[in-house]
Parts: structure tokens; C-alpha cells; sequence
């Protein structure tokens, strides 16, 4: 099942501050944190409380326990501390479920060393410190985390790790490929992606906002990227388009034919459905440069392929696949948990979208919202899918309304899924579909939101962006 709420492993050598902050974080967003030194095995207590550090074979089984503490919560989300000083150590434990943070208190030998003059009641050594320094390896580039200094009183260093839980992030996926991730991937919090050889940059889609898309170019420059001249739209929604007008005219905007459409259609569509919210100076900017089937883009060696769909989360859907690297960025054909939205496209062609996914053979998936994740994500989506689809098949012939359906929905394993409210537009589509509307056809609006609002308690879900 995929991850909805942050899992965050608080790193660092002992003494650091990973019970201290791991049990305020826990406290400001609500979720379940764990003490990793109660995950080791008593000999391994005895060993460090003795003075010897541990040794690999020492933390195997350790790792392992919060490795199975993590996979158990990937619905509800949690925060444990953990030192896992080793790159191997933190593969091993992001290995066991998606999307793992590793929130990096990182502090000099002599502060550290201080405080745990200080600290009182506990069985590690302060002469271990040493030794956890030599083995510490700070995070890379590829590692989805965040360092944080620990310098300053407690609450600092809390905000400033949440601060980094919350803060979009770059991630390298491969040389000169990243996906740039918005956690926590709810209403309009979209991914990106870029890629570049250093000459040339090409950008995945741009952000719901101003401030959003600036930072994101802030990110892409301060990788050593050059400013993006290609800009590929995955599809026309405003999360994923906005921030088009920070790019343009510098890059060459390219979209699908239907997504240039849409976006000129709709304008400012996120300003209809958030009226409140501050998505800064936006210019509606649609794709300059469109293509209908496929379109081959080349950054340096690297190959970027643009490839429609047909009618699916959208009428102008763009997969973007590099096959060299195995990487595709799905635009919104899949979302890695949260609940799938197709009242734009289609039900059918949501599921034809997701074979001509399997069939490319990605390594790594960038899903329209949430973590990277793999090809799981197809079956979760498609699982999903044809949930929709059944229960449309049974409201429609009972003559039961898309609402009363979604209403008295047994979500079961969707439940864990973000925006549950969804249901009711998805099932609109379903129900078009049944009617014998063509794909994508438009749907009433009002009706469509409208019901959305209601399955959500009576209002509109909320903006993140
Ligand atoms: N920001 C901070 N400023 C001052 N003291 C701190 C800070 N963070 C933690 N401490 C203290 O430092 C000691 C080590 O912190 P702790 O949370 O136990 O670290 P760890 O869990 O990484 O071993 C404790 O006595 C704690 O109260
Ligand atoms: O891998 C290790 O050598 C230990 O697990 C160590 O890194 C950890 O920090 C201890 O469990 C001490 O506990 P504190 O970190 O709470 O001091």
C-alpha cells in the first residue's frame, strides 16, 4: 500500500537530538513516533553499554525490526529514530516501504559532545561518539532526505525539520535525471522533473504557483542545470501548467495539441476552484509547440520521449519516457497514494493509459503527485479503477445517483488513499461512460464539483499549494 503521511527516519551519530526532535515533530503533525534504541536487541545494549560500538552484523537485525515498524505504516505515516549512519544501513531500511525521509541532524563532534555531558539516564557511552562519527556517511544527492543543523535551542531545530518534512525536494534518479517531489502530493502539490546534460535543460511540468515554480527553478539552477529551454506539460491542470509563465518565453513550452487547448480554454482554473488562495502573478502560458502522436526530445545523449496516451486522466495527456534510464513521469495517469481523478478523461482510457505504462518497463516511476515510487503504482491505480468502475456498474443499473453511490461506498484498501472525495467525480465519468458519452466529453462542472464538495463534508477539499 503506498504512503499517504510522511515516514521520516531521524538520523544522526548519539546524541545528536533524534529522541528530542523525533517526539516534537511527532507532537506538531501527529503522527506515531518510535525510539530505534528500543528495536535493538539486548546484547546489542549490553555491547554499546559496555563501550564497543556495534558492528554491522550487530545492526542487521535492528535494522530489520524498524525496517518492519516502517512497512506497518505506510497508511498512517510515522517518524523514528534511527542513527543509520551508513548508506547500506539507509538503503536496506528505504528499501522496505516508499517515499522514506531521512531527516539528517547533523552537528559538529564538540557540540554533540557537550550535550551529552549533559544528558543523563542513558546507556550510551559518551566515548562511543568517536566512533559514530567514523562511521557516519551524510546523505548524497540521491538520497531522499534533508540535513539539518542542530546548532540552537530545541524548537529551532524542530521547525527547521519541518520545515525540510514539508519542503518540495530534488531527487536524482539517475545521472543528470530528477524528479522534483512536493510532498505531501495532495490537492494541487504536483510533481516536476528535470533533466539536463549541462548544456541543455529540459522541465516536467512547473507548479501550481508562482512562488512554487520559482523555487523549483531555484532548485533546477542550483543543481548546475542551465536555465530549462524546453518546458513539457504532462497536461493542462493548473497545478501542472502555472507555473509555465516563470519559464516562458525563455523555454519552448510543449504540450500535446488537446493539453495547448485546455490550458487556453480554461485560463485561470485554479483561481475558480480556490478563489482565496495566493497563486502569486500567474499568466496563463499554453504549449507554443505541440505534437498529436509522439515526439522525440533530445537533452545532450539523452533520449526524451513524449508519447499520448489518448484520452485518460485528460484529452491531452503527455507520458514522458526516457528510456535510457528507464524513467518515466506519468504526469497524473497515476498518483502514488492518493486517489486517482478522472472526471477530465476517461475511465477506459485511464486503463488503456496504464498497459501502455506497463509496457514501457520502467525502473522508476515519477507519479503526477506523491513519491517516486516503480511500476507498483500501475496496479494500485488500476486496482483502484476498476473499483470505480464496478460500483458505477451497479449505482447505474440501480438507478442510484454518482453521490448516494460514493456515499455509501465501502472504500476498503482505498480508504488509505488521500482525497477520498474523488469518488464522486470519478464516478460521474464512469457513469458518462455507461451512458455511452464519448471519451472525455465535458462533464457539468458545477455537478461534477459540486458533489465532490458534498462527499467532503460540504465544502471544497483544501488548496496545498
Ligand atoms: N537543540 C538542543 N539544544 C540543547 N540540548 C539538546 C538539543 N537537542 C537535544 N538536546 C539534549 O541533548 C541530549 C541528546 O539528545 P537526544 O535527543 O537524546 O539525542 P539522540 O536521541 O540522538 O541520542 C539530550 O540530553 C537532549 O536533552
Ligand atoms: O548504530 C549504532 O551504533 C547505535 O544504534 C547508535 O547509533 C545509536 O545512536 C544508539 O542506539 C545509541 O542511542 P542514542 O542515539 O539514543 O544515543
Amino acid at each position: 500500500m503506498a504512503a499517504h503521511a510522511p515516514l521520516v527516519v531521524v538520523m544522526g551519530v548519539t546524541g545528536s537530538g533524534k529522541s528530542t526532535v523525533g517526539e516534537a515533530l511527532s507532537e506538531r503533525i501527529g503522527l506515531p513516533f518510535a525510539e530505534g534504541d528500543d528495536f535493538h536487541p539486548p546484547s546489542n545494549i549490553e555491547k554499546m553499554s559496555g563501550g564497543t560500538p556495534l558492528n554491522d552484523d550487530d545492526r542487521l537485525p535492528w535494522l530489520d525490526a524498524i525496517a518492519s515498524w516502517l512497512a506497518g505504516r505506510t497508511a498512517s505515516g510515522g517518524i523514528i529514530s534511527c542513527s543509520a549512519l551508513k548508506r547500506r544501513y539507509r538503503d536496506r531500511l528505504a528499501g522496505a516501504v516508499d517515499g522514506l525521509f531521512f531527516l539528517h541532524l547533523d552537528g559538529s563532534p564538540e557540540l554533540i559532545g557537550e550535550r551529552l555531558e549533559e544528558r543523563r539516564d542513558h546507556f550510551m557511552p559518551k566515548g562511543l561518539l568517536r566512533s559514530q562519527f567514523d562511521a557516519l556517511e551524510p546523505l548524497t544527492a540521491d538520497e531522499n532526505g534533508a540535513t539539518i543543523s542542530v546548532a540552537g535551542p530545541p524548537e529551532g531545530v524542530v521547525q527547521r525539520s519541518l520545515d525540510a518534512i514539508r519542503a518540495p525536494y530534488p531527487l536524482q534518479l539517475a545521472p543528470g535525471v530528477h524528479a522534483y517531489v512536493q510532498p505531501d502530493g495532495g490537492w494541487c502539490l504536483s510533481n516536476a522533473g528535470f533533466v539536463s546534460d549541462g548544456t541543455t535543460t529540459l522541465l516536467v511540468d512547473t507548479a501550481a504557483t508562482e512562488s512554487r515554480a520559482l523555487k523549483l527553478r531555484d532548485t533546477v539552477l542550483a543543481s548546475g542545470a542551465p536555465q530549462p529551454t524546453m518546458v513539457v506539460n504532462t497536461h493542462h491542470h493548473g497545478d501542472h501548467t502555472y507555473g509555465n509563465s516563470v519559464f516562458a518565453p525563455a523555454a519552448a513550452v510543449i504540450g500535446h495539441r488537446n493539453c495547448r487547448a485546455e490550458v487556453a480554454a480554461n485560463g485561470k482554473q485554479l483561481h475558480l476552484l480556490w478563489p482565496d488562495n495566493d497563486f502569486g502573478e500567474i499568466t496563463v502560458n499554453p504549449p507554443n509547440l505541440t505534437y498529436d502522436d509522439t515526439l522525440t526530445l533530445h537533452v545532450g545523449d539523452t533520449e526524451v520521449q513524449l508519447i499520448h496516451p489518448g484520452v485518460a486522466h485528460t484529452t491531452g495527456d503527455t507520458i514522458v519516457w526516457l528510456p535510457q534510464q528507464r524513467v518515466v513521469f506519468t504526469g497524473d495517469l497515476a498518483f502514488h497514494g492518493g486517489s486517482p481523478f478522472i472526471p477530465m478523461g476517461s475511465l477506459t482510457g485511464s486503463l488503456a493509459a496504464l498497459d501502455l505504462l506497463r509496457s514501457l518497463g520502467a525502473r522508476t516511476v515519477v507519479a503526477g503527485h506523491g513519491s517516486v515510487t516503480d511500476p507498483g503504482v500501475f496496479d494500485a491505480t488500476e486496482r483502484y479503477l476498476r473499483f470505480v468502475a464496478d460500483l458505477a456498474q451497479e449505482g447505474y443499473a440501480a438507478g442510484r445517483t454518482p453521490l448516494e453511490v460514493a456515499r455509501t461506498a465501502d472504500l476498503g484498501e482505498f480508504a488509505a488513499l488521500r482525497e477520498p472525495e474523488r469518488l464522486a467525480p470519478n464516478l460521474h465519468r464512469a457513469y458518462a461512460e455507461l451512458q455511452g458519452r464519448p471519451p472525455g466529453v465535458p462533464l457539468d462542472p458545477l455537478q461534477v464539483f459540486g458533489d465532490m464538495a458534498e462527499l467532503n463534508g460540504g465544502t471544497m477539499p483544501t488548496c496545498h499549494a
